[in-house]
């Protein structure tokens, strides 16, 4: 970090929050995507904003990494406002971009080198720099390759590793496994736990609940522009979900019509297009009822809560509908 100089002298400052955020909105014309968000989130976090699609995740990434300013509200990134203090705010982050920006015409290695040299990093620092970074990203054999002949696991490493270049101490993935098979995306969580361990803020969007559940230690669940839940995956499953959930399919028509049969078993029922839910906190117990009242699914399965339950009991709507 130290090798990035700083274009404008900025403020010395205090904060127990790396990023802290009041009221913070952005409109484009009298679309309003984030409207009034607050959050603070500490050194060494790793800090997920959970959504569908739409929900404005993005538009809050892009706020927080200066390219894109709010409409109102406040925002510090490290003390400082990315507003007056664009390319300070920039030198602590590292940013992961929903869609890979790799320079398809160089190779693995040169796209480290030249991200660094665009930062203005010198080719002492950047040499085994990148050889550092190709080595965590688990690249090292395809430093000489082209970057078109990568996976789309490789390139979203190769994307980490470059935006590791400058040593932020705050990294912005958005959405970074979309697309990914679940080898690649375990492959990659893992390479983000080693970060996290070295003490990198790691701020994340996802509509994936499984990834907000391996990889935040916090997070706020956001829909339409406003946060509709804050906290750690267990104390808002805790919160707004019983420990157990029976899912049940009767069929299609059936299982919109089921529900007075069932009512009275578990704590809450949803039904859905595709599936009932009953929510229990002894989900074997709940699934007996069920078949105790002579009724008979074609599948059954009794499971942990999780976020999608959440989210489903926050907003009446699936997370990924
Ligand atoms: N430049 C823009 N002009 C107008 N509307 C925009 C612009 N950028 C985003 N939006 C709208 O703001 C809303 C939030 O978008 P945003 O990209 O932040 O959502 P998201 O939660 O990141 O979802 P996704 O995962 O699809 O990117 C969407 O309705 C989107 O269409």
């Amino acid at each position: 970090m130290s090798q990035i100089t700083a274009s404008k002298k900025a403020p010395e400052t205090r904060s127990d929050y790396v990023i802290s955020a009041r009221d913070l909105t952005k409109s484009y014309g009298s679309f309003t995507a984030v409207n009034g968000i607050s959050f603070d989130v500490p050194p060494g976090e790793s800090f997920g904003l959970l959504g569908p699609n739409g929900a404005g995740k993005s538009t809050t990434m892009k706020m927080i990494g200066g390219v894109s300013q709010r409409t109102s509200g406040e925002l510090s990134i490290m003390g400082l406002d990315p507003n007056t203090y664009g390319p300070e705010v920039r030198a602590h982050l590292g940013v992961v971009p929903q869609q890979d920006n790799l320079d398809e015409d160089l190779r693995v290695r040169d796209n480290l080198l030249a991200y660094g040299r665009y930062f203005g990093l010198p080719k002492s620092y950047l040499q085994p720099k990148a050889d550092e970074l190709l080595e965590f990203a688990q690249l090292t054999d395809k430093a000489k390759a082209r970057v078109d002949s990568l996976s789309g696991g490789m390139k979203r490493r190769l994307t980490i590793a470059r935006s590791l270049i400058n040593d932020p101490k705050i990294l912005l993935l958005d959405e970074p496994t979309t697309g990914l098979d679940p080898q690649a995306r375990h492959i990659l969580w893992d390479r983000l736990f080693r970060l996290k361990e070295a003490g990198v803020t790691l701020i994340l969007t996802t509509h994936y609940m499984d990834e907000a559940e391996q990889l935040c230690d916090r997070l706020i669940v956001v829909d339409k522009g406003t946060i509709m839940a804050e906290g750690s995956p267990a104390a808002l499953i805790r919160e707004h979900s019983t420990r157990e959930v029976v899912e049940l399919r009767f069929g299609s028509e059936r299982n919109t019509t089921v529900g007075a049969e069932l009512e009275g078993i578990g704590e809450r029922l949803e039904t859905l297009p595709d599936r009932v839910l009953i929510y229990a906190n002894d989900g074997e117990a709940a699934l007996e009822a069920v078949t105790g009242r002579g009724l008979r699914p074609i599948t059954s399965l009794v499971r942990r809560s999780s976020l999608e339950d959440v989210f489903l009991r926050l907003t009446g709507r699936s997370l990924v509908d």
